[in-house]
């Protein structure tokens, strides 16, 4: 996608310095567009950590470099296994993460160990250009949506999309899971207008998916997160669409804090809600995702205080409670599968359900 005009990817190996990759820092977004090189796996894991890269692909993505980066020092199986086991823990939610280690790690063990940094560059390569073509499928299906809900309009006005946090090509390597179906249906001429929720406490949404969607020309709103379902009874939403970190065999879904009261009001204004996932983002060990699905705790600051710029176009973080009081940080939500419509995923739509699952996935389902 595009920044000022020029393509990028949000993961990229420059071919000057190729054992690095670049990235962009989302910390600095959409204030300043500064890439960062990384090298080693502890940079890695604090790209990840401080959510310099974020987003359940990308990271994923990020990661299995870092594995390589490990491994130029010492490709042993015991370095690899300590390496992977570092950057797993670097977040717990987004499983992507731990399937791209696993992936990189599965194929490793099987090769001698100087064929390794080699082979897992081949590898880490090859996941992205995976991740960008089964987004780019996503898309395509989640279009299909779209396009039936400007049909169901009598093509008249605008199709108004609600989304959470960032589901956006920043997330990924390209395209995104959540928008990239609205960045198809606006190429293709649909007039569609996107709410979207600030997302506190790191604001994802009015930071990073409203940069993204402005840069693309796609019309947006940024509304406060409480305000979704106030237009949803107004009639103002015709479909909600979010991403997810984590969906269960049985189509429950975790996703930024927040996600699930949009799903109760989605249900509630009888509003067709959409999770876009990639097949990597199915972790088919855990079925029930509000017992089973570990929710990252990030720091109380986050809450306590807020980061934008100020009228001098100073970036600046200020307090929004008192000195004294304290804050808590849950970073996801499980909506559980009976508030789910149905997934997006790259080989088409499905039920929210094991059932809906298997119809599409019935290999990587029995595997396990
Ligand atoms: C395609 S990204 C899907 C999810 O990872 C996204 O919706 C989300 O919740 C991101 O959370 P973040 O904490 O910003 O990494």
């Amino acid at each position: 996608m595009k920044i000022n005009g020029t393509a990028y990817r949000s993961l990229w190996r420059p071919t000057d310095d190729n054992r690095s990759i670049r990235i962009f820092d989302q910390t600095r977004f959409p204030w300043e567009v500064e890439i960062l090189a990384l090298r080693d796996e502890n940079a890695v894991a604090h790209a990840i950590r401080s959510m310099q890269v974020r987003g359940a692909p990308l990271i994923g993505a990020v990661a299995a470099y870092g594995l390589i980066f490990a491994i130029q020092k010492d490709a042993s199986d015991d370095a690899l296994k300590a390496a992977a086991d570092m950057l797993v823990e670097t977040r717990p939610t987004a499983i992507n993460l731990r399937w791209a280690i696993e992936r990189m790690v599965k194929h490793l063990l099987t090769l001698p160990v100087e064929e390794r940094v080699a082979a897992g560059y081949a590898e880490a390569d090859a996941l992205c250009d995976e991740d960008v073509a089964v987004n780019e499928a996503i898309g395509r299906h989640g279009l299909e949506l779209i396009r039936q809900a400007w049909k169901a309009k009598g093509e008249q006005g605008t199709v108004n999309v609600l989304t959470h946090c960032n589901a956006g090509w920043i997330a990924t390597v390209d395209w995104g899971t959540a928008l990239a179906p609205i960045y198809m249906a606006h190429d293709e001429g649909i007039p569609v207008h996107v709410w979207v929720d600030e997302t506190r406490p790191r604001n994802q949404g009015s930071l990073l998916t409203a940069f993204e969607l402005g840069s693309h020309g796609v019309a947006h709103t940024v509304i406060a997160d409480n305000a979704g379902g106030h237009y949803m009874q107004a009639g103002k939403v015709d479909l909600v669409i979010v991403g997810t970190d984590r969906v269960t065999a049985q189509g429950d879904v975790a996703n930024k804090i927040g996600t699930y009261l949009k799903a109760l009001a989605a249900h509630d204004n009888n509003v067709p809600f959409w999770v876009a996932l990639p097949s990597s983002t199915i972790d088919w060990r855990v079925r029930d995702g509000v017992k089973e699905i570990p929710i990252e705790e990030r720091s109380a600051e986050e809450v306590l205080y807020v980061t934008g710029i100020d009228d001098t176009n100073t970036p600046s973080r200020v307090r929004v409670a008192p000195p004294a009081s304290t804050g808590a940080n849950p970073a996801f939500d499980v909506t559980p599968a009976r508030l789910v419509t149905g997934l997006i995923t790259e080989r088409g739509c499905c039920d929210a359900s094991e059932e809906g699952l298997r119809s599409l996935f019935p290999l990587d389902s029995t595997t396990v």
